[in-house]
């Protein structure tokens, strides 16, 4: 459906894939040689690189540069690096290569700009590094940004620096930029040349002859209630990947479903740049009872079990999914 609100919403587009890509560029030469004492453990154990940090900050100061008073969902804060300024400074000096005047409390408040709440209004949702584990094992990681308007993702990028650009050439050119535009199509960007296409999701309704993708660490979602899933549709071995890359290659028809059947209320950062940018290059993105994701309820989507499929497999999957869930709640088997 065409956009009717008030934002310029080309403006918008312009200044997300910019900022993505300066944040790929950023987060990519961090990951060639990252050091073991530039990697935090966070509260739940997960961990986090100065690399998320100086992401987040680098693109919290630009877009409230640009757009002072959008405010911005993130999932990293300053809150670490305010207790180890030899870490802040490391951060800060890499920010600096891409803000050379910025200053080492202009980085950390930058950070902190990802503290708002989310729900109903306008903000920025930023996954600075989604896929830490995928970074630090030098393979799949994005950088994930999109705007949202009362629930509504308007605009969507997702860098995913170390994607292939030709799924069919996997051993070839790498980094791409996925672009979604509300009511305006989706889009894959060469990082190096600029060279853009537009996107869409596989034409095929056979879901025994689709391919489906899921998270590489089985921590992050059930691989075996996947499996049972993709066994009752006929389907073969997944593909397995870090990151909202995932969506990506749903967008663009590489893969036809992505299973992400957790235990954990998912984050709004992990979720709502590639759930859009599947819709927009024709796709559906729902949770295991067919309801479409909420982005206006705070810092998550509310539900824990969800999926992207090319539309044309949605029914099947859901019809497949009835069984063993009675609710979108579901639970690691
Ligand atoms: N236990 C558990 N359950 C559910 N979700 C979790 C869990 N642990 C982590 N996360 C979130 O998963 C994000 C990474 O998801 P991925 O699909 O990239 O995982 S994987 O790396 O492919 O395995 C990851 O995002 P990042 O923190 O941005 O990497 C987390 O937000
Ligand atoms: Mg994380
Ligand atoms: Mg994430
Ligand atoms: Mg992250």
């Amino acid at each position: 459906m065409a956009y009717s609100g008030s934002h310029d919403l080309a403006l918008l587009r312009k200044v997300v894939v910019e900022v993505v890509e300066k944040a790929c560029h950023l987060t990519s030469k961090i990951q060639k040689n990252i050091l073991h004492e530039e990697v935090l453990k966070k509260e739940d154990f997960s961990p986090v690189t100065i690399a998320d940090f100086a992401s987040q900050a680098l693109v919290g100061h630009i877009l409230h540069q640009a757009f002072p008073h959008i405010p911005m969902v993130g999932e990293e804060d300053a809150s670490a690096l305010r207790a180890d300024p030899k870490l802040a400074t490391k951060v800060s000096d890499h920010v600096k290569e891409f803000i050379a005047d910025i200053s080492l409390e202009e980085v950390l408040g930058a950070l902190d700009r990802g503290n708002h709440p989310g729900g109903e209004g306008t903000f920025w949702v930023l996954d600075p590094i989604d896929g830490t584990k995928g970074f630090l094992r030098k393979e799949q990681f994005a950088v994930c940004l999109c705007l949202i308007e009362n629930g509504q993702v308007l605009v969507a990028a997702l860098g995913c620096p170390n994607l292939p650009i030709d799924s069919a050439l996997p051993d070839g050119e790498k980094g791409c930029v996925f672009i979604g535009v509300k009511g305006k199509g989706a889009s894959q960007m060469n990082i190096s040349t600029k060279k853009e296409f537009p996107i869409c999701v596989s034409s095929s309704s056979d879901a025994s002859k689709a391919t489906y993708v899921e998270s590489l660490e089985s921590g992050h979602s059930s691989h075996g209630r996947h499996a049972e899933i993709a066994s009752a549709l006929g389907m073969g071995a997944p593909l397995r990947m870090d990151s909202q890359c995932k969506f990506g290659v749903v967008a663009r028809g590489q893969a036809s479903l992505y299973l992400r059947i957790s235990k954990t209320p998912q984050y709004i950062w992990d979720i709502a740049a590639g759930a859009m940018i599947v819709e927009e290059a024709g796709g559906r993105v729902t949770d295991l009872t067919g309801r479409a994701l909420q982005f206006s309820l705070g810092r998550t989507v509310g539900v824990a079990a969800l999926f992207a499929s090319n539309g044309l497999i949605h029914d099947q999957v859901l019809a497949a999914c009835a069984p063993a869930e009675d609710s979108s709640h579901s639970c690691f088997v």
